[in-house]
């Protein structure tokens, strides 16, 4: 069981978000991969419309989690559901939930002679017709212009991504996701490779514009300090277990020294 604030209201949670209860909720789930189990015992509840990240040490089962919650690792036990859908038991309603996510992995397979815009474009290219030899319609090129700005791209929109930094590319995978606009995104470390003197515009961008998209986001993040800035809700995860679920403010009380031990020390960003 989540051992700590589980059940508090979400009281980082900025009220023009319109939470509304869980976007997603997890009973007693168990994952086993290779034989091996490798998440236990997760129940867990991901408030609409706020971000929660997810930390913990490397191998706790972080990216497993994520990967769960996509459905591309069908849980051993327990339960799964989603809002407005309900337990998520069969074929059905895992299409109807994975068509509302988006997500981030870390290897955010981006085509390197395209620009950062054309990039970003592609996730939402099934909203135009597959043989269309016409300029993007413009409202799409608007939002993938947001996008862009909400992850301090945008001044680079016409660079092919070949000529981009490591972290420069990984900002425009997270703007090919949320142009997408979903109701869930799910980002594996999406900041592990951004200089870490423009974290804190980033991360203060990303959560405004997370928060006027009113987006559910679930994200991976190593960095305590990124992961304080950044979210609503953190989630402390070790050795496939939670740990901590609560507030940053309750975090800074309690999870800290939970999983401290668990992830590596902050840089002074
Ligand atoms: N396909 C697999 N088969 C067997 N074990 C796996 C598999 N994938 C992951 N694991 C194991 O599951 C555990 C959790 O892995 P996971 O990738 O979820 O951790 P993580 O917290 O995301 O780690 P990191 O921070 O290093 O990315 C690890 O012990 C890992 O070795």
């Amino acid at each position: 069981m989540p051992s700590s604030a589980g059940s508090e209201p979400a009281s980082g949670v900025p009220a023009s978000t319109g939470t509304i209860g869980p976007a997603v909720w997890l009973d007693r789930v168990a994952v086993a991969l290779g034989g091996h189990t490798v998440l236990q015992d997760i129940t867990l509840r991901v408030p609409a419309g706020a971000i929660t990240a997810v930390v913990g040490r490397s191998g706790a089962g972080k990216t497993t989690l994520l990967r769960t919650l996509n459905g591309l690792v069908p849980p051993a036990e327990g339960e799964i559901g989603a809002a407005g859908i309900g337990p998520l038991g069969d074929a059905e309603s895992w299409r109807r939930h994975r068509r509302r996510i988006a997500t981030v992995f870390q290897n955010h397979a981006l085509i390197d002679r395209l620009s950062a815009l054309d990039n970003v474009l592609l996730g939402v290219a099934d909203q135009r017709h597959p043989l269309s030899l016409l300029p993007w319609p413009r409202d799409l090129r608007r939002r993938a212009a947001e996008a862009l700005d909400a992850v301090g791209m945008l001044g680079l929109a016409n660079r092919p991504v070949s000529r981009l930094s490591g972290g420069e590319r990984q900002r425009v995978g997270l703007a090919r996701a949320l142009v997408r606009e979903p109701d869930l995104l799910l980002a594996d470390e999406p900041f592990a490779s951004v200089d870490p003197t423009l974290i804190a515009q980033l991360t203060r961008d990303f959560r405004e514009a997370v928060h006027r998209r009113r987006l559910t986001v679930v994200i991976v993040l190593h960095q305590i300090e990124t992961a304080r800035a950044l979210a609503d809700r953190i989630v402390g995860l070790a050795e496939g277990r939670v740990v901590f679920e609560g507030t940053p403010a309750a975090f800074d009380q309690d999870g800290r020294g939970r999983i401290f031990h668990a992830v590596r020390p902050a840089r002074a960003d």
